[in-house]
């Protein structure tokens, strides 16, 4: 919109400056029109955004590109709450990338920002979590509404979206010379569903809006992040330090293949995929993975054990869909198996899985983290594939 000779910008707030916050949605967002506000707690990020108020992407493949990012500012959640709240009751879209473990601490903060906005703008507002789990936004949606009051409730039932997405791009660790370069791989896909917003749905570039965003998701991390973790795993037991170096070698390769067949089997029966199709995507998918451009570290991979040990999560969800069709997950309980031994020191979770593993045993482990039951078909194959770590 252009008022006196000034473009007046459609306003997102996106949670978390990290890697996928400016190397994916924050590109995204600006590129079609939106004044991006990060909100982030690490002070030093936000000064840097906010003094710089640009900065660049490289994506990084056989023909490299950079892109410049404009109109970003920043706030620090932590010192400025009253700015993010005034940011809130303007917004035209919210956006996150923080990790699923801190939806509950930004939804306080996001709950206030609606309150007050509620009473004053009647707008529709879509407030997208794009981290990777099925169900990110309501997840928030419901951390959201623990802090509400009974008065502004049913406005926010009327105005305030809370859309799933499905967004996949990989960015690896990085630390540059140039301190908010981030480095990506050229491909990326975001899936937001259409039947959870509220209000016209905004273009954006890049944005797809779905009508069966649950089988976009599960493709997504039944595919890139069960192979991704599978390939993580086993690595790290060769004392592989990456992964394309992962790729190189021809067992961890042939494994993730064996992986793949087995979630590959899930998605097409249970949402009827071309089954031509879907063995594109895997092999595309693989080809990302041996990006000989892309340094991503197994660790990074691999972090977060208890969380993608979770029942809901990339290796036993699809493992138990598996049993429930009647099928064997033989590789996949080996992934479990080596997530349970993941002992990187680096990883908090990872020290905690550890020490439950070190008091209470493996099978005990097993059953704490994963909610798999004693007894059952999956436990006695991953109980099995335990034996080779008890030695
Ligand atoms: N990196 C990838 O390849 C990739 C791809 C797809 C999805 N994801 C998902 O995106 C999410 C973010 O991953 P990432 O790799 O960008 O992580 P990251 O660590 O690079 O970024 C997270 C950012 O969130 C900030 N943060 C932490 N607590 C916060 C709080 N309370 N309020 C505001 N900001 C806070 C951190 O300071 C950091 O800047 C995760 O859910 C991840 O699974 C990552
Ligand atoms: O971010 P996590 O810890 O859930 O998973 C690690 C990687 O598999 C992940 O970040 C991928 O790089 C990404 O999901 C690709 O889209």
């Amino acid at each position: 919109m252009e008022m006196g000779g000034s473009i007046i910008m459609k306003q997102a707030i996106h949670f978390g400056a990290g890697n996928i916050g400016r190397g994916f949605i924050g590109e995204l967002l600006v590129q079609s029109g939106y004044e991006v506000t990060f909100v982030d707690v690490n002070d030093e990020l936000v000064k840097t955004i906010n003094e710089k108020k640009a900065y660049n992407i490289k994506i990084v493949g056989d023909e490299p590109q950079t892109v410049h990012v404009e109109h970003v500012k920043a706030i620090n959640s932590n010192t400025n709450l009253e700015d993010l709240l005034t940011a809130i009751v303007k917004a035209d879209i919210i956006t996150t990338a923080i990790g699923p473990n801190i939806l509950k601490f930004i939804a306080p903060n996001i709950a206030k920002g609606l309150e007050r906005r509620v009473k004053v703008n009647e707008t529709p507002l879509n407030v997208i979590a794009c981290e990777n789990m099925v169900g990110g936004s309501t997840v928030l949606k419901n951390f959201v509404y623990e802090h509400l009051s009974d008065e502004a409730k049913p406005l926010v039932d009327k105005l305030i979206g809370f859309p799933d997405a499905a967004v996949d791009r990989i960015v690896p660790l990085q630390h540059n010379e140039e301190p908010l370069l981030v480095q990506v791989e050229p491909y990326c896909e975001w899936d937001v569903n259409r039947t959870q917003a509220k209000g016209e749905v905004p273009e954006i570039k890049g944005l797809t809006w779905v009508d069966n965003l649950q089988a976009y998701i599960e493709r997504k991390l039944f595919t890139v992040n069960t192979g991704h973790a599978s390939i993580a795993y086993m690595a790290y037991q060769k004392g592989i330090k990456d992964i394309y170096s992962a790729m190189q070698d021809p067992e961890i390769v042939a494994f993730v293949r064996k992986v793949w067949g087995e979630t590959g089997s899930m998605l097409i029966e249970k949402y009827g995929f071309d089954p031509a199709v879907h063995q594109k995507y895997v092999e595309t998918t693989e080809k990302r993975f041996a990006n000989p451009h892309l340094s991503d570290e197994v660790t990074r991979v691999a972090r977060g054990p208890k969380r993608k040990l979770g029942a809901k999560d990339r290796l036993v969800s699809p493992a138990t869909q598996l049993i429930e069709q009647g099928k064997t997950p033989s590789a996949l309980a080996k992934v479990i198996a080596a997530a349970l031994h993941f002992d990187y020191e680096g990883d908090k979770e990872a020290v905690e899985v550890q020490a439950y593993v070190k008091e209470h045993g493996y099978e005990e482990a097993l059953t704490h983290f994963t909610g798999i039951e004693k007894g059952s078909k999956l436990y006695n194959l991953v109980e099995a594939e335990l034996q080779v770590y008890k030695k």
